[in-house]
């Protein structure tokens, strides 16, 4: 379990981090959030041991974390960090080697995970030549390949097409179902959404939601319906009770309801003005969700 514990830090008068407290539990895939500057990276080069603390601790199954625990960490720093000069698959080894795993190991995991991660390069082409997504793919190689206990890693997924996207994204399932905890941060909430057992949404340097996004989404107390008449008046929607219009097309209208409202008197007052097509229930997103969590 990886733990942290109540961590404050600032910069230079400025504070960043307020008291952040979370867990991430074995075999979970936690998805960290929160606006630009809210701390997220901080959080995760502190529990690297590259920044310290001012208070507060990062656990590793109950201990503090020290060069031992950390050397089974697998870290994907925002800032990626390989050597623009040096082959993509030498790199691998290396770090792999440095991590002690034997050089035939190494050289197996590292040819394995190019070619599952699909990574586009010739054989003598140094770093600085493969595109960025390739070079993200590599990074992601780097900081799996000694095959750690904790997988931490910052923006991820940033900058990839769809088929890198899905490619990382079953690796990290695989690592959470195996039993590691997999954090990363992400402003793409959709895929967060799509991915992550439990989301924390850190702001201004304290984590403000915790949960499923089920949870989450139970917790913002907004329900939104939609609804679809015809036959009724023009702007119809503007006349229902108790109700914030989120979007308005010609055949749907999605409303949000705060937990006062009667859901009945909306339906009713829908049938009193035209034949009703559709009504039902949308889950909020977790966009939707954040932005409600960040703003208020
Ligand atoms: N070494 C540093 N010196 C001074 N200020 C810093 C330093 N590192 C981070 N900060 C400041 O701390 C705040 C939080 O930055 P951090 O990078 O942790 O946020 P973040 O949530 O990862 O943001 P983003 O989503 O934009 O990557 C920012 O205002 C940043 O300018």
């Amino acid at each position: 379990m990886l733990e942290f514990d109540g961590l404050t830090k600032g910069f230079s008068g400025k504070q960043v981090l307020r008291g952040l407290s979370f867990t991430v539990k074995p075999g979970e895939l936690f998805g960290f959030c929160g606006a630009n500057g809210s701390g997220k990276t901080t959080a995760m080069r502190i529990a690297l041991g590259v920044l310290s603390p001012d208070a507060g601790r990062v656990l590793w199954n109950d201990m503090e974390i020290d060069a031992g625990i950390r050397r089974r960490i697998g870290y994907m720093p925002e800032e990626r960090g390989l050597y623009g000069k040096m082959r993509p698959r030498d790199q691998l080894i290396y770090f792999a080697q440095l991590s002690g795993v034997r050089t035939n190991v190494a050289r197996r995991r590292a040819d394995e995970w190019i070619e599952r991660l699909g990574v586009d390069m010739g054989a003598k082409d140094p770093l600085e030549r493969l595109s960025l997504g390739n070079q993200q793919r590599i990074q992601l190689i780097a900081a799996l390949i000694h095959d750690p206990d904790v997988l931490i890693l910052d923006e991820p997924f940033s900058g990839l097409d769809p088929v890198a996207t899905d490619a990382m994204a079953d690796a990290l399932t695989e690592f959470s179902r195996r039993g590691t905890p997999v954090i990363f941060s992400s402003h793409q909430l959709d895929l967060v959404e799509r991915l992550c057992d439990r989301v924390g949404i850190i702001r201004d340097g304290a984590l403000v939601a915790e949960g499923t996004v089920a949870e989450l989404r139970r917790s913002t107390g907004h329900r939104q319906l939609q609804i679809a008449l015809t036959g009724a008046p023009e702007n119809w929607a503007h006349t229902l009770p108790g109700v914030r219009i989120v979007t308005e097309r010609e055949d749907m209208v999605t409303l949000e309801v705060g937990p006062e409202t009667d859901v009945r008197e909306v339906l009713a007052a829908a049938q009193s003005l035209g034949d009703l097509e559709y009504f039902g229930r949308r889950e909020s997103t977790l966009a939707e969700v954040f932005r409600d969590t960040v703003t208020t």
